[in-house]
C-alpha cells in the first residue's frame, strides 16, 4: 500500500475513535428513560459520534433472585456472586436487559448490536482480591477494543453487558461502572457519560442539596469519608477516577431523564457533574 494513502487511512481511524464515547445506563434508570433518550443515541450515531453501550440492571438481577429463592447479600457496593446467582445475573444482564435495550433503539430506528464480555472473550477478567468473601466478581484485565470497533464500523452502536470472561472460561460478574470505566480506557475515548437517576453528584450546602458542576478526585474521596458519597455512587466515582489517567478527559454524570442529555452533554452544555482530569 503506498505509504501516504496508508497514513490516510490511520488517521481516519484515529479521528472515527476519537469520535466515539462510552456511555453508562444503570439499573435504576433503564426503565424510566423516555423514547425520546433512545432518539437522541440514533441521531448521534447518524451524524456520526458513535455511542458505546454499557449498561447495567442491578435490580433486575436482584428481582429475579428474590423469584428464584435465592438470597442476595452486597459486600461494599459489590453483589456477593456464588456460582447460582452468577447463572441469574448473566441470564438477566446478557439476557433479558441486554436485548430490551437493543429492541429499544431499533424501534426508533437505530442500529444496535448487543454483546457480552463473554462474547468474543470482549471483557477479560480476573477475581477480585476479596475473591474468599464475595465469589465471582471480576476485574478487567482487557477489552478487545477492536471487535467494539469493527461492529461501529459495520453501522451498529455496541451494547455491552458487563459478564466477563478468563482464559480457563470462567464467568465474572463485574460492577456495571467499573466495566464501562475499562471499555472507556482501553478504546481510549475521551469522555465517558454515566447516566443514572440523579442529577449528579449532591451535597449538602447550608442544608440544601445542590448538584455539584464539578469535582475533584480530593473532593471525591473527602465526601466517601464524611458519608455524602454512599452506596451505587462508590462504584461511578471509583470508575471514574480509575478512567482519566489515561486519554480518557472527563466523566459526566447525569439524570437520564433530562431532554437529550447526551447530546446536550456532548455539546459542552454545563449539566450534571464533571468529573475532570487535573493536569
Ligand atoms: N452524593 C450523592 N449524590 C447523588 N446521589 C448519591 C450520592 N451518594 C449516593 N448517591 C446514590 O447513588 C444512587 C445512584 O446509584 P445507583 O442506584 O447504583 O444507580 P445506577 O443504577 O444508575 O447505577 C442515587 O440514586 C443516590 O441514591
Ligand atoms: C459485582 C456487581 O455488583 N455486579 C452488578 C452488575 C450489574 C450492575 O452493576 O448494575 P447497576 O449499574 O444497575 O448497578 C450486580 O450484580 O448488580
Amino acid at each position: 500500500m503506498n505509504s501516504t494513502l496508508q497514513n490516510e487511512e490511520t488517521g481516519n481511524e484515529a479521528r472515527a475513535e476519537k469520535q466515539m464515547f462510552v456511555m453508562k445506563c444503570g439499573g435504576s434508570t433503564l426503565a424510566a428513560l423516555p423514547e425520546s433518550f433512545f432518539a437522541d443515541l440514533r441521531d448521534l450515531q447518524s451524524q456520526g459520534t458513535q455511542p458505546v453501550i454499557v449498561h447495567g440492571g442491578g435490580p433486575a438481577i436482584s428481582e429475579n433472585l428474590a423469584k428464584l429463592g435465592i438470597d442476595t447479600e452486597f459486600v461494599n457496593g459489590l453483589r456477593k456472586t456464588t456460582e447460582p446467582v452468577l447463572d441469574v445475573v448473566e441470564m438477566v444482564l446478557a439476557g433479558s436487559i441486554n436485548k430490551q435495550i437493543v429492541r429499544l433503539i431499533q424501534r426508533v430506528g437505530g442500529r444496535a448490536l448487543g454483546l457480552s464480555g463473554v462474547d468474543g472473550g470482549l471483557i477479560q477478567a480476573k477475581p477480585v482480591s476479596n475473591h474468599a468473601e464475595i465469589g465471582w466478581v471480576g476485574d478487567v484485565t482487557s477489552v478487545q477494543a477492536e471487535i467494539i470497533q469493527g461492529v461501529v464500523q459495520m453501522g451498529y452502536m455496541p451494547v455491552i453487558a458487563p459478564v466477563g470472561v478468563d482464559a480457563s472460561g470462567q464467568r465474572y460478574n463485574i460492577n456495571a461502572d467499573t466495566a464501562a470505566g475499562a471499555v472507556a480506557s482501553h478504546l481510549g475515548v475521551s469522555r465517558m457519560i454515566v447516566v443514572t437517576d440523579v442529577p449528579g453528584i449532591m451535597k449538602s450546602v447550608n442544608g440544601e442539596k445542590k448538584v455539584l458542576p464539578s469535582v475533584s478526585v480530593q473532593e471525591i474521596e473527602d465526601m466517601i469519608q464524611t458519608g455524602e458519597i454512599y452506596g451505587g455512587m462508590i462504584p461511578k466515582v471509583r470508575a471514574a477516577i480509575a478512567c482519566i489517567h489515561g486519554d480518557v478527559r472527563e466523566v459526566v454524570i447525569v439524570d437520564g431523564s433530562e431532554p437529550q442529555i447526551l447530546s446536550r452533554v456532548l455539546q459542552g452544555e454545563t449539566i450534571g457533574t464533571r468529573i475532570i482530569r487535573m493536569q
